[in-house]
């Protein structure tokens, strides 16, 4: 059996991409796509996407971690995906689309993609950190200095540890450079490492850092290890409630091959 597949990058956080509308990739071989992702032995990639049918929106997005479980939703996978169903030609250049959280609008200019996140109304608040769900769990903490952060031995510690133990969270570690700008670095569950990037990890400190008044201006602009991105959202603080979130950057294709099974 031969597979087509596409590769892209969305600031550095990489994915297989597989037009599966005809429905003939084997879904439920994790043990494939956790072949496929690998750095050594496969494709290499921090996640998997299929591309499939949708009855209620352009396409839909099935989304496997490294590791070759289903993940739960990908911020800077849905931008590839958009790029990616704009390359295949089935959109132009605004998207409704079906992710693993429901849907999401989206818009593509050149190779700079802008997608709409699930509204966020809990926001927990701890001494040392926050707890949120941006499509997927993000626990978030504010450090002075990032580059000496050991992101994954702290990170692999905290996602192991209480309260997530199994299932797991993401991990993001962020410096306040300004009124409206962090860095973040983050601990990928799924990937079980630190990537260059994290979509939903992004959105998830960029509110973190908002609702805790650590900036005070959007959009906020972030720096990842794999390059910038941009969040801008509605706040109603009182409420924790965020809505009309936008994930913006760019998304990349890389290359497209054959692999032989
Ligand atoms: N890299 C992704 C996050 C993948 C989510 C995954 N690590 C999980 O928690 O299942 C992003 O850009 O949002």
């Amino acid at each position: 059996m031969e597979i087509n597949f596409y590769k892209y990058q969305g600031t550095g956080n990489d994915f297989i991409l597989i037009d599966n509308r005809e429905l003939q990739f084997p879904s439920t071989d994790y043990d494939l796509v956790q072949k496929l992702c690998h750095r050594q032995f496969g494709i290499g990639a921090d996640g998997l996407m299929l591309l499939e049918r949708s009855d209620r929106a352009d396409f839909k997005m099935i989304y496997y971690n490294a590791d070759g479980k289903i993940g739960s939703m990908c911020g800077n996978g849905g931008r590839c995906i958009v790029a990616f169903a704009h390359q295949l030609g089935l959109i132009e250049n605004n998207t409704c689309f079906e992710a693993p959280d429901g849907l999401h609008q989206a818009q593509i200019k050149n190779n700079w993609v802008t997608l709409e996140m699930s509204d966020v109304d809990e926001i927990k608040v701890f001494n040392d950190y926050v707890f949120l769900d941006t499509g997927s769990p993000h626990h978030v903490c504010f450090k002075m200095n990032l580059e000496e952060t050991d992101v994954y031995q702290e990170g692999k510690l905290i996602r192991n540890g209480a309260p997530y133990f199994e299932k797991g969270t993401n991990v993001n570690f962020v410096e306040i450079i300004s009124e409206n700008e962090l860095k973040v670095r983050t601990y990928e569950r799924g990937v079980e490492n630190e990537t260059l990037s994290c979509g939903t990890g992004v959105t998830a400190s960029a509110i973190s850092a908002a609702h805790l008044n650590h900036t005070k201006k959007l959009p906020l602009k972030i720096q990842t290890l794999g390059g910038n991105l941009e969040i801008n959202f509605f706040q109603d603080k009182e409420q924790s409630l965020y809505k009309n979130i936008t994930l913006s950057g760019p998304a990349t294709f890389v290359f497209k091959g054959v692999y032989s099974l």
